[in-house]
């Protein structure tokens, strides 16, 4: 690869110093590493993603998402570094930047005051244009919430986490999954939910949702899931929580816009109304 450290795209297992843990989900944990090929602290600290080793998490999706990000290339996307591999366990760790704000959930929660509606609205434009960047890919990210919105810095936010993000194919506008797996549906467009199925627009609705945990300061007690369940636990019947969940959206009932939202975000001008957010 290219000569210096930064475009660095294999990284040695023998140099890696592992610091702290940043972030775990199903079948993946993130590392705080340190690549020290000198040996005097001086290397530069990196994210590292390594598979959970239980059976379900397998190489072969890894790879789909690694293959992803490295085709990635926007400021508001976490960058990709490299891989590194471990031949003891034949098995390999993707490398990406290491931001240092961590997840927006946990950045929100902790400055809520010093956050005005301004910077507010900055997150959501480079979110929005993140995503612009993915669609312009034909990637669709099936994951966009706060808690996979990182923050560079004080006035930097990313989209991260590739896991669940798939290509839509040059002949349909959509993507049907096999296996919903651990689904975030409290996150999902309604069809996403009742036929698996996932396009630029189901995308958007997951935009709308995060707008409401930007806007909420990603408050624990008025997330997307706590509010929706709050609707559900009203009135239900044996049915499953996703049908529950679809039946509430189809009557046309919609996430509380925050109290601290401000007008201009609450009522979207007419020609934004009709775009489906949640
Ligand atoms: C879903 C399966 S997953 O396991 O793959 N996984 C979880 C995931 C969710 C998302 N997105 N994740 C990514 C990172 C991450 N974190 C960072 N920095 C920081 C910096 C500070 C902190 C921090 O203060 O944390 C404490 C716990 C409050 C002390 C945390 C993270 N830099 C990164 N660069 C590339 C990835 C990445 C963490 N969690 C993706």
């Amino acid at each position: 690869g290219p000569s210096n450290q930064q475009d660095q795209s294999v990284y040695e297992e023998r140099h890696l110093r592992y610091i702290s843990p940043l972030g775990k989900g199903n079948f993946g944990s993130v590392e705080l590493c340190r690549y020290d090929p000198l040996g005097d602290n001086t290397g530069e600290l990196i994210a590292v993603k390594k598979l959970q080793p239980n059976k379900q998490s397998n190489l072969e999706d890894f790879q789909k998402e690694i293959n992803t990000i490295r085709s990635l290339h926007c400021d508001y996307i976490v960058k990709y570094r490299g891989v590194c591999y471990s031949m003891g366990r034949l098995s390999m760790s993707l490398v990406m930047e290491y931001l240092p704000y961590g997840s927006l959930i946990g950045y929100l929660e902790k400055n809520r005051q010093l956050i005005n509606n301004r910077r507010m609205l900055l997150f959501a434009s480079q979110i929005c244009k993140g995503l612009e960047y993915l669609q312009s890919m034909r990637y669709v990210h099936r994951d966009l919430a706060a808690r996979n919105i990182l923050v560079a810095s004080d006035t930097l936010v990313k989209i991260a986490d590739f896991g669940l993000t798939k290509i839509i194919p040059f002949d349909k506008e959509y993507y049907r999954v096999t296996h919903p797996g651990e689904s975030p549906i409290f996150w999902y467009a309604p069809e996403s939910i009742t036929e698996s199925k996932f396009s630029h627009k189901s995308d958007v609705w997951s935009f709308g949702v995060v707008l409401h945990e930007l806007f909420s300061y990603c408050e624990h007690n008025c997330n997307p899931k706590r509010l929706y369940m709050q609707e559900i636990g009203n009135d239900m019947q044996g049915l499953s929580i996703s049908m529950h969940l679809v039946d509430i959206l189809k009557d046309n009932w919609r996430l509380p816009a925050p109290p601290l939202c401000p007008p201009r975000v609450r009522h979207l001008p007419q020609p934004y109304a009709t775009l489906r957010v949640a």
